[in-house]
């Protein structure tokens, strides 16, 4: 398999060279060069499966020329080994045809980790057989940046350099970040939101001469394993409600774009997806796309679910390249506009492509704090903000009755324990293994929203930069 970048003037990549690449040299995102398939009888087959199994079955076809089947296997089975919960992934139904996708039972308690977890196998795998060493940094509104770090806090290969906005994670998601106490680990709170660090990433990756002196490596979803990984559990958790006998339709709290992308993928590769419908807060540039056909950034607002405070939404540009019918040269004007005024037109026929595929809904911030207080009320399960906005939305949509309707639940309520006993009363424990998480003493650099600042931050502490341990 070979992966293109949406802008088209990248060099066409293996999925290892694409893996350590993260955003391509052209400024764009990888995607494979086409989908791959599974038929009716392989999806049937994975019913009842171990998350392992599945996820072999699903992400297989994506490396199978660059990795030995083996070496995958076994990466794929220590990722998800120490999960806290047997099945990986649970679903907990919650109403006639509604349930839960839980994908909080990794270390950091978000759905990051399902995917960080692989990716940081699959990256120390591909250093160790060239022998290289690799600088990541990413972005994070709080969830990415916790999974990276746990994820590749003992990799001899690698140097993590977070950015996240300051002021604006919850607690539990910056001490996540910043009492990790590793020297090759570097938590960076930068004076803007999520949107300006991801622009810092970016714009990091595009200026070569510092990406190539450093070995970038990106984790974000700007790299394209994380998408993959994350395409697992829609097969899963549709297997088991009946797939691919019958149809089951997701809502997904969105942000980024990376997750519910995922879906849209699995449903590309054959799994009977009904609907696909994309849930944001406040933050509802995608629901405000699909309803205008306008993409226009507006300021980013602080919300009880942060994680998902984003207004560019990185990975629409993968599902805007599909859209276009893959052509990249109107791609690169829409991106060219973005760039220049902070909006573009969807043209027409893309729109119609786009809304064929997804519905989407906000549920803004009362809504959310309700929504946690009802289904607390009524069956005494505890939900975090963000999945809130995704049930909040589920009642929102037009839902066929006879098709279960999933929710994916994209983190433990204890990340977000203020607007869980705000809204409850109840104010949600940490996991054993975090317990002392509060009490831990912190370490983080403060820094202005500036590249050259960044930059020599980085350049400072990167060990391929001092030439040490190399
Ligand atoms: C808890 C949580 N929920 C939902 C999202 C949205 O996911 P995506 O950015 O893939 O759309 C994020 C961040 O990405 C998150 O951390
Ligand atoms: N919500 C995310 C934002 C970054 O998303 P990613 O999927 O592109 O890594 C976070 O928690 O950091």
């Amino acid at each position: 398999m070979r992966y293109v970048s949406t802008r088209g003037e990248a060099p066409v990549l293996s999925f290892s060279d694409a893996l350590l690449a993260g955003l391509a040299r052209d400024g764009g995102l990888y995607l494979p060069e086409a989908w791959p398939t599974l038929s009716r009888d392989e999806i049937a087959a994975l019913a009842g499966k171990p998350y392992a199994a599945v996820a072999k079955a699903v992400i297989g076809p994506f490396v199978a020329d660059a990795l030995p089947p083996r070496a995958l296997d076994l990466m794929i089975d220590d990722a998800y080994a120490g999960f806290r919960h047997p099945a990986v992934a649970p679903l907990t139904q919650i109403g006639a045809n509604r349930f839960i996708l839980e994908l909080f039972h990794g270390p950091t308690l978000a759905f990051k980790d399902v995917a960080m977890q692989l990716l940081a196998r699959l990256m120390d795998h591909v250093l160790a057989s060239r022998g290289n060493r690799a600088t990541i940094v990413g972005a994070t509104s709080g969830d990415t940046g916790s999974a990276a770090i746990e994820a590749f806090r003992r990799s001899d290969a690698v140097d993590v350099f977070i950015l996240y906005p300051h002021g604006r994670v919850s607690e539990v998601q910056r001490r996540q970040m910043t009492t990790v106490n590793s020297p090759s680990v570097h938590a960076i709170a930068v004076e803007g939101t999520f949107d300006d660090c991801q622009n810092l990433v970016k714009a990091m990756f595009n200026h070569h001469a510092f990406r190539d002196s450093l070995a970038l490596a990106g984790v974000n979803s700007i790299n394209w394993a994380r998408i993959v990984a994350q395409v697992v559990y829609y097969f899963y958790a549709a297997t088991a409600l009946g797939a691919p006998h019958r149809e089951v339709s997701f809502v997904v709290p969105t942000g980024n774009f990376g997750d519910i992308l995922a879906g849209w993928v699995a449903k590309k590769m054959g799994l009977p997806i009904r609907d696909l419908t994309i849930a944001t807060n406040v933050n509802d540039i995608l629901v405000r796309t699909l309803d205008t056909g306008r993409y226009e950034v507006k300021g980013v607002l602080p919300s009880t679910s942060p994680s998902m405070d984003i207004q560019i939404s990185s990975n629409f540009e993968r599902l805007l390249f599909e859209a276009l019918d893959r052509d990249s040269a109107a791609l690169r004007q829409l991106m060219d506009s973005l760039a220049q005024s902070g909006s573009f037109s969807v043209p027409r026929g893309a729109l119609a492509a786009i809304c064929a595929d997804f519905s989407a809904a906000r549920a803004d911030e009362p809504e959310t704090a309700a929504t946690i207080a009802k289904l607390y009320q009524s069956t005494g399960y505890l939900c975090d903000p963000h999945t809130a906005v995704g049930l909040a939305v589920a009642d929102k949509v037009e839902h066929a009755a006879k098709v279960p309707q999933v929710v994916l639940s994209t983190a433990h309520p204890a990340k977000f324990p203020d607007a869980v006993e705000a809204a409850t009363g109840h104010r949600p424990a940490l996991p054993p293994h975090m317990a002392d998480l509060l009490t831990r003493r912190e370490s983080v650099s403060v820094l202005p929203n500036d590249l050259a600042a960044i930059e020599t931050f980085i350049r400072a502490r990167a060990r391929i930069a001092r030439g040490a341990a190399a």
